[in-house]
């Protein structure tokens, strides 16, 4: 179709051919053709440049969609498809769990590799401005001429200091290799330190005024040979942004559809004009509001959802939902993006219901009724949560019915519970979904019936980890449908390959400012570099200290794998803190009771691993604390994002060791600053060291293995294996270990840390 372009307007487009990759269903064809991005981005480097609208646009010369056989790991070996963080070290520690395969250390490899690519040319990272003070700033400063505990080396030769620095004493040990049997405190000392507060801005106001941006899709050209026409070059200059002041921009740029075709890309148009059936809008300014003026009645939505939503005191729309809902209702698909906690599961599921009203109603009744509306999420805490939210919308909607499909439970209990209660609406996670359409009978007749596809958290279900499920469920759709793809992060990688799931037409409606903007600025971001033994010690003070600020206090922390967040679930509750676990080695029925009484309670903590990492919505949050290297900056952004929702303030803190810290040039856009290390007294550290005592040592263990898995998957530390094996040993000290837990021969070779010095076997 002809596109044409108002005033040098445009919206740069690019994609393979939708048929082509629906039919073929090739991953690596639609791969293999990026690999020409570069080039023609080297060729045309000013003309697309000029026509920069993306704020963070590059060409991907990374091979990873270009690798045949990439993936993860079967079903049977992760059950719950969120929990990559937890497979990557449980898959390659356990002997019991399965065998790790070179393609599933590849798809780590990968994630891994971005994070370093990423890393590249970024710069130093950000610091806090000096002399500005906050919750860790004046008061936390030592007094003149104190020593700070830590000041020396943290690692004194065997028997002669201790590793907090404070004996030359250590008794015997009550626990074997514990270290901290001494029950002696260290000595006095502050921690100076200073911080700074970041008052950013966005680069470009218009885009932050205006609430929200929209994109013409990825449209594809005509064929392979020309498809890398339309991608676009990394913006150079983003006063080139298209922005749009509001709904009403955003829905004239709708009502236009005479496009024409550009010479060296594809373009699309914005046509001015307000469609007779749609709204005036008008979208709140502030920066930072996840809330716009625009009412829900003003939209041509059934009577009997505008009641429910009224019942759940929602009274306006957020800015995504009045960014996509004009767009979908009009039959688009739409890749949108936006911010954490600002409301997207009601933007793709009211007019999700919208499209259940107008299917046939007999199909509807009947008993193999099919699914109208198929939502897939990487988690079962989020699958679970999204039928929730649908749930309410669907309060006056007796005949609309919602199902949930997720790991964790038996697929016979699951095939019973579809067959008796049929549902328009089915929720799912991609893997149990697979297992359905496997293995459930008339289950893929169902899927016939589908017309509307909803990816939430859409970047990582794209992501290796799910790639094949996502294709596999594509597949079992028809073409003929709506998709809806929506995150809090979209990273190039992402717009690049969403034509699998995708019409080529589809909107991209982005109201994120990229950089600054993809994080709250009621969220106050803090990084603390501390060497690992300090780590527990500094957890507990921080706590504390959060707890005395703050009586309500709810307290998310993350840690790098499943094991590891026992052994700090372990600690905390040795210490007498009001603590809950979540992670993957936990029984479905435990994780739902924990996730609902977490969700409901003030003053508590929940340790958890990345199973939270995404969507969850727990109101309230006061700090999120992420101990130890987030695997990529989307899931640092989507980890703090359970913090600051609704508009809402929070914290958030990073802790880091020293070999750590190029992890932050990944972040070094976000709004993130250095904090000091708060004064840990010799009480807490006793205190820490006596928690620490009583963790059973089979728990140590198995966080020992984790940890050393885990980092093991991060190349920029894995590539010394000898000093990740070192790292890993600190580790074992920081717990109070004198000697590293042994590790069976043939877990050590799974992990391909066979014969490296350090490492103790058994
Ligand atoms: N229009 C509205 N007004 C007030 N609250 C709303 C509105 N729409 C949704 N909410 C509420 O906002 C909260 C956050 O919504 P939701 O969980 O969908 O956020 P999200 O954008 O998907 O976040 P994440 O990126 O973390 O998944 C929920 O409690 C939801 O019920």
């Amino acid at each position: 179709m002809p596109l044409k372009f108002p005033l040098g307007v445009r919206f740069i487009t690019h994609s393979l051919p939708c048929t082509h990759l629906a039919s073929s269903m090739n991953s690596a064809a639609l791969i293999y053709s990026f690999r020409a991005v570069p080039v023609i981005s080297k060729a045309l480097p000013s003309r697309l440049t000029c026509l920069g609208l993306c704020s963070r646009v590059s060409f991907s010369t990374r091979p990873e969609f270009g690798r045949r056989g990439e993936i993860r790991a079967s079903k049977s070996l992760i059950e719950d498809e969120a929990e990559l963080s937890d497979w990557v070290s449980d898959l390659r520690t356990s002997s019991v769990r399965g065998k790790f395969t070179s393609d599933e250390d590849e798809a780590v490899q990968e994630r891994v590799r971005r994070n370093v690519e990423r890393d590249d040319g970024r710069g130093p990272p950000r610091r806090g401005r000096e002399g500005q003070a906050d919750r860790f700033g004046v008061s936390r400063r030592g007094k003149e001429g104190e020593v700070d505990r830590f000041g020396g080396s943290r690692r004194g030769k065997e028997g002669e200091i201790d590793r907090f620095g404070d004996s030359n004493r250590r008794r015997t040990e009550p626990v074997r290799n514990n270290r901290f049997g001494d029950r002696e405190g260290a000595r006095n000392g502050r921690v100076q330190g200073r911080s700074g507060e970041s008052s950013f801005r966005g680069r470009n106001e218009r885009n932050v005024d205006s609430g929200f941006r929209r994109e013409r899709g990825m449209e594809t050209n005509k064929g392979l040979g020309k498809q890398t026409r339309g991608l676009r070059q990394e913006e150079e200059d983003s006063s080139d942004e298209v922005v749009l002041g509001g709904i009403d921009d955003l829905l004239s740029e709708v009502s236009g559809d005479d496009d024409s075709e550009d010479d060296e890309v594809f373009v699309g148009k914005v046509v001015k004009g307000v469609e007779a059936d749609m709204p005036r809008t008008d979208t709140a300014k502030t920066s930072d509001s996840y809330l716009s003026k625009t009412r829900f009645d003003q939209f041509p939505l059934s009577p009997l959802s505008l009641r429910a939503i009224k019942d759940a005191g929602f009274e306006t729309m957020t800015v995504v939902q009045e960014a996509t809902l004009p767009i979908i209702l009009k039959g688009k698909d739409v890749l949108a993006k936006a911010k954490t906690g600002t409301g997207k599961t009601v933007a793709f599921l009211l007019p999700s219901i919208e499209a259940v009203i107008k299917s046939p109603p007999a199909s509807r009744d009947s008993r193999q009724s099919p699914i109208v509306v198929l939502v897939v999420c990487p988690t079962r805490e989020l699958a679970s949560q999204a039928a929730a939210e649908a749930n309410t919308l669907l309060k006056y909607h007796s005949s609309i019915g919602v199902q949930v499909v997720i790991g964790g439970t038996k697929l016979p209990t699951e095939q019973r519970r579809m067959q008796a209660n049929p549902c328009q609406i089915l929720v799912a996670t991609p893997g149990r979904l697979k297992d359905h359409i496997e293995n459930t009978s008339g289950f893929a007749t169902r899927l016939n019936g589908v017309k509307v596809l909803v990816l939430d958290e859409a970047d990582h279900l794209l992501d290796m980890g799910f790639r094949r499920d996502i294709e596999r469920i594509i597949a079992a759709v028809p073409k003929q449908r709506q998709t809806f793809l929506f995150s809090a992060t979209v990273p190039e990688e992402v717009r690049q390959i969403c034509h699998i799931a995708l019409k080529r037409d589809h909107e991209f409606i982005n109201c994120v400012q990229e950089g600054s903007g993809e994080t709250h600025q009621k969220v106050k971001q803090m990084y603390m570099i501390a060497s690992l033994d300090r780590h527990f010690s500094l957890l507990y003070v921080l706590l504390k200290e959060h707890m005395a600020d703050n009586p309500d206090y709810k307290v998310i922390i993350f840690c790098t794998t499943a094991m590891v967040t026992r052994l700090v679930a372990d600690l905390l509750g040795q210490l007498s803190l009001n603590v809950r676990e979540i992670h993957s080695r936990k029984p479905q029925g435990y994780r739902t009771k924990v996730s609902d009484e977490f969700r409901k309670s003030k003053s508590i903590i929940l340790v958890t691993s990345d199973v939270s990492a995404r969507g969850v919505d727990y109101p309230d949050v006061s700090l999120v604390v992420q101990m130890g290297l987030p695997s990529d900056r989307e899931q640092y952004i989507h980890r703090l994002g359970r913090t600051g929702r609704k508009g809402k303030e929070g914290e958030g803190v990073l802790m880091l060791a020293p070999w750590e810290e190029y992890f932050l040039s990944s972040v070094k856009d976000l709004p993130i600053n250095k904090s000091p290390l708060p004064p840990v007294d010799p009480e807490a550290v006793k205190k820490v060291q006596r928690g620490l005592n009583q963790v059973e040592m089979k728990n140590k263990e198995a966080a020992y293995q984790a940890w050393l898995g885990y980092y093991k998957s991060q190349k920029m530390i894995a590539r010394d294996t000898t000093r990740l094996v070192e790292l890993a040993n600190e580790f074992s000290r920081s717990m109070g270990l004198d000697m590293p837990p042994a590790i069976p021969k043939n877990v050590l070779g799974k992990m391909g840390l066979k014969n490296v010095p350090g490492l103790r076997t058994k």
